[in-house]
């Protein structure tokens, strides 16, 4: 069973899953015919079919049955051919309908991405799509495990929060999800692991101080101030809105 304390934990473990991603994108440039529709014999753009069809191969294999994954392909995707694992169900029904991976497609390309890759190109667009999807599979994550982390707040204190999902009351809620000290403690900890993760490792095991790290640490966190701990508080609270319904 979730709680506060291991979803959590679950949101730390998943920092470095996102600091790894982030460092196996910037290994490559932009890369700007990846996301051009006209540069395929497709019709889609490099990014959209290997998007379209790694989903398409995952969700066969039942990776979208667990209520952890939500796809980003825009086109229906074919059913899994794997008996079904029974997830626990933690989390209310209405969870199902809080899906905002669009949103996260249109910030990822538009704001992120230029954040931390340089603005050139080395033809591995194949690669450069596959390190996409698996940055943002990782953001996806982290975003929507928001719903597991309010369900569990609110089993730790149903009391607090009844009254202001009854009253569909927004600012109160995000209030009663904020904490400041958690927060910071977050992107502080980002920082730190951008920094250890992405060293140059050598035998000697000296944290070369001064060095140059393969993903800028402060972009990482950044990143997390700005765009993933907001969006988890507000998958967050829309859950907490839909919990009575
Ligand atoms: O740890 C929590 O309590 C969360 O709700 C997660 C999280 C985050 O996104 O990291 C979001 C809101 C809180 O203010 C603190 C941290």
């Amino acid at each position: 069973e979730t709680t506060v304390a291991s979803a959590r934990a679950s949101l730390v473990r998943q920092e470095d899953t996102i600091i790894f991603a982030l460092i196996e994108r910037s290994r490559f440039p932009l890369n700007s015919p990846t996301y051009n529709q006209n540069y395929t014999s497709v019709q889609d753009s490099i990014l959209d079919f290997v998007v379209h069809n790694t989903e398409a191969v995952q969700s066969k294999a039942g990776r979208y049955t667990n209520p952890e994954e939500i796809p980003f392909s825009t086109k229906s995707l074919p059913p899994s051919v794997v008996p079904h694992c029974p997830f626990s169900q933690f989390l209310h029904p209405a969870a199902a309908s809080i899906n905002i991976n669009k949103d996260i497609w249109k910030l990822y390309f538009s704001d992120l991405l230029p954040l931390f890759v340089a603005s050139d190109d080395d033809g591995n667009y194949a690669q450069t799509a596959a390190a996409d999807l698996t940055l943002l599979q990782a953001i996806s994550r982290r975003i929507h495990y928001g719903k597991f982390v309010a369900e569990a707040k609110f089993r730790e204190n149903p009391k607090a929060f009844e009254p202001s999902i009854r009253a569909k009351d927004r600012e109160t809620l995000l209030k009663l999800l904020t904490l400041k000290k958690v927060e910071e403690m977050v992107v502080k900890r980002v920082e730190k692991k951008a920094m250890v993760l992405g060293q140059d490792v050598n035998i000697d095991n000296d944290i070369k101080k001064g060095g140059k790290y393969k993903v800028d640490p402060s972009i990482a966190s950044m990143l997390y101030q700005k765009w993933l701990i907001p969006l988890t508080k507000n998958v967050e609270l829309e859950y907490l809105l839909k919990r009575f319904e």
